[in-house]
């Protein structure tokens, strides 16, 4: 495995609307997630950090400074590079975004098939090896409706991580959980990531997170106000 990191940020800037209504959300961040970390990104409100997700996650466009992602620079990255980046990310947000109509398989399904020309029978054995990983043989044929909120967290965790994926990007994805289905979120993402060399950027308002993360950093009107933990 290669030692440049998985994310290499710097000197990033990034402006929102245009005229009188541009406004700087991004100040100069300078990052660097190392490949297998597990990075927690907290901050307040509107301090930036779904922007960051999303710029490094190829969601937005790079206007300023550099962002390298799996050796890639993205500022100035065209759409077919991007697209074929993204392929290799997991995203997880708040909202599970499961499709109420297709069963926990069929969803997870949906992850292997976003990389296409994957076989079916290969991406129904991946689904269902994923769902066991997390804990959900058991509930492959069901609903998202009859699944409890960690289940559907559950479900949404192994359509990010069926593809492999050398990077998950997950935003606020125990804000809708109890205390325990969200320390079980955490645990099987970190697990997961451990076991197969994912980096991970958890983006948080949940102090209970913490004590699971290997580095933390903390953003504030737009600006890395924070890092602690190893690098
Ligand atoms: N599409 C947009 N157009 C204009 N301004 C935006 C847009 N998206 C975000 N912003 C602004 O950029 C700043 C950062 O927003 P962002 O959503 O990244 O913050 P956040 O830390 O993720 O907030 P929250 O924790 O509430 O989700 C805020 O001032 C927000 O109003």
């Amino acid at each position: 495995m290669s030692d440049d990191p998985a994310v290499d940020v710097r000197g990033l800037n990034h402006w929102f609307g245009t005229g009188d209504a541009r406004k700087q959300a991004m100040f100069d961040i300078d990052l660097r997630l190392p490949r297998g970390s597990f990075t927690v990104l907290m901050g307040p409100s509107g301090s930036g950090k779904t922007t960051l997700l999303t710029l490094i996650g190829c969601l937005r466009s790079v206007q300023e400074g550099s962002a390298r992602l799996l050796n890639q620079e993205l500022h100035g990255a065209g759409a077919e590079e991007l697209s074929h980046l993204r392929q290799r990310l997991g995203f997880i947000f708040q909202a599970h975004n499961l499709h109420e109509s297709l069963t926990a398989q069929q969803n997870v399904v949906m992850g292997v098939q976003v990389s296409g020309g994957i076989p079916d029978d290969v991406a129904q054995q991946a689904a269902a090896h994923a769902l066991g990983l997390v804990g959900l043989s058991d509930r492959i044929n069901y609903l998202p409706a009859n699944l409890s909120g960690g289940q559907k967290q559950r479900v949404a965790v192994a359509r990010a991580l069926v593809g492999n994926p050398a990077l998950v990007l997950a935003d606020e994805p125990t804000a809708a959980l109890d205390k325990d289905s969200a320390a079980d979120v955490v645990d099987l993402l970190k697990r997961m990531g451990a076991a197969r060399g994912t980096t991970t950027l958890l983006v948080t308002h949940d102090n209970r997170i913490l004590d699971r993360a290997d580095r933390i950093l903390t953003l504030e009107d737009g600006r890395i106000v924070s890092v602690s933990g190893q690098c």
